[in-house]
């Protein structure tokens, strides 16, 4: 079963005023779909960053793919690491690569009859669970009318949207994206949080704005609290210092990010829950490998997740669901998106969970009119890149995003 073509399409879906440690998202966020095309008109789909070198690297791998088999995804991950060549860092060659393998195994799927999960070694379980994903946000974008959300600047602000992330989703846990203000209010929050839904494991991930002694503050008064801490300080020997002070285990996507940054983090005890994702690890079967590698290691297993459309969301669940250890609810920021999106049958969250589409393929059919839509919205963006800090500046432009802020 030979691949015959590779169609790379940017697009662009709308995503509110969310607030990070970095700045915060533009009006439009920008992902990549590939629509695989193998023999008898089978068409494999798979989607990732929507970053302009990621579009230039994929064009770049698209020839060397044609004549391929579908089902020889190793062949295909050494012709993307060859293609790419030294300049391109691994972590970066696995993220092209990663694309490339969902769209190959939801076609082997389709010619085969079965979902992702069976070709993953069959589901551990039916349903997968997602966490609800708060952020501190805006109103609105700047210049136009609030959204459905509304604002999120303080405690009382992030309950009512936990609220209602629950109230529509059902979810059983949350995370809040921190990293956004003085240490001591976003620990108001979480403790907001916590009294407002008692028992509801509570995760905060200020992605590295917090210095070591911030952090082992933080740690110190959320006791007790907090599921697990995430990515509180940046560098693995960093996160070390704060994980031999804090009680809660500490959770990354930013010091482990790699196999090469694996032994560092484990000879030092830097962290006790690892956040996979497909899109970083190169593919839905090496973040399988991952999961046994974390069952080697003691080590506890999550899901990160960054603004994302459905083929993505199908690729976590089926990933998620084959992975006995990933014991943890899964990142997603589909929540956020608004009911855009490229397929036909958008998810539908229930108990703040999925059931793994029954496939063949990732079980997902790609609405053609859709893509066409989000793609002229992406060429009118003249948008190549995310670029939180820059949003940021337009509206404060003294902001300065330096880790750590606190
Ligand atoms: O867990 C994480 O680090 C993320 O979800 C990273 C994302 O980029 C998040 O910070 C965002 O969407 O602003
Ligand atoms: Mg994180």
């Amino acid at each position: 079963m030979k691949i015959t073509d590779l169609a790379i399409t940017p697009i662009a879906f709308a995503d509110p005023p969310l607030l990070n440690a970095t700045g915060v998202h533009e009006p439009l966020a920008l992902r990549t779909v590939v629509q695989l095309h193998v023999a008898d008109g089978v068409v494999g789909l798979g989607e990732g960053s929507g970053e302009l070198v990621v579009l230039e690297r994929l064009a770049r791998v698209r020839p060397a793919l044609v004549g391929q088999s579908v089902f020889d995804t190793s062949a295909i991950e050494a012709i993307v690491f060859a293609e790419l060549g030294n300049d391109v860092p691994p972590i970066q060659k696995r993220s092209v690569f990663s694309i490339i393998e969902v769209a190959c195994l939801d076609a082997q799927g389709k010619l085969l009859g079965l979902p992702v999960v069976d070709l993953l070694g069959g589901a551990v379980r039916q349903t997968v669970t997602y966490s609800g994903y708060l952020f501190y946000k805006w109103a609105g974008h700047p210049g136009q009318a609030a959204d459905e959300w509304g604002e999120a600047l303080d405690p009382a602000g992030l309950v009512a949207q936990a609220a209602r992330m629950i109230d529509l989703h059902g979810f059983g846990s949350l995370k809040l994206k921190g990293g956004v203000f003085p240490p001591d209010q976003e620990i108001a929050a979480v403790r907001a949080l916590a009294e407002a839904f008692p028992g509801i494991p509570l995760r905060i991930d200020p992605n590295g704005a917090w210095s070591v002694a911030t952090s082992q503050y933080v740690a110190a008064e959320l006791a007790g609290v907090l599921e697990y801490l995430e990515d509180p300080t940046l560098t693995t020997p960093a996160m070390a210092q704060v994980a031999a002070a804090a009680s809660m285990p500490l959770a990354t996507n930013m010091c482990v990010v790699s196999p090469e940054t694996v032994p560092e983090a484990i000879r030092l005890g830097a962290v006790q829950i690892v956040l996979s994702d497909h899109h970083y690890w190169g593919g839905l079967r090496h973040t399988r490998e991952l999961g046994a590698l974390c069952a080697t290691f003691g080590l506890g297993l999550s899901m990160h997740s960054n603004s994302h459309l459905g083929i993505s969301l199908a690729a976590m669940t089926h990933v998620a669901a084959a992975t006995p250890n990933l014991a943890y609810a899964c990142d997603t920021h589909y929540p956020w998106n608004s009911g855009d999106d490229v397929i036909t049958v958008p998810f539908e969250f229930a108990d703040g969970a999925l059931r793994v589409p029954a496939g063949p393929g990732l079980g997902v059919e790609l609405d053609e009119a859709k893509l066409f839509r989000l793609h002229r919205q992406y060429v009118a963006s003249g948008r190549t890149t995310r670029a939180d800090t820059a949003y940021l500046r337009q509206v404060d432009p003294a902001y300065d995003p330096s880790l750590p802020r606190f």
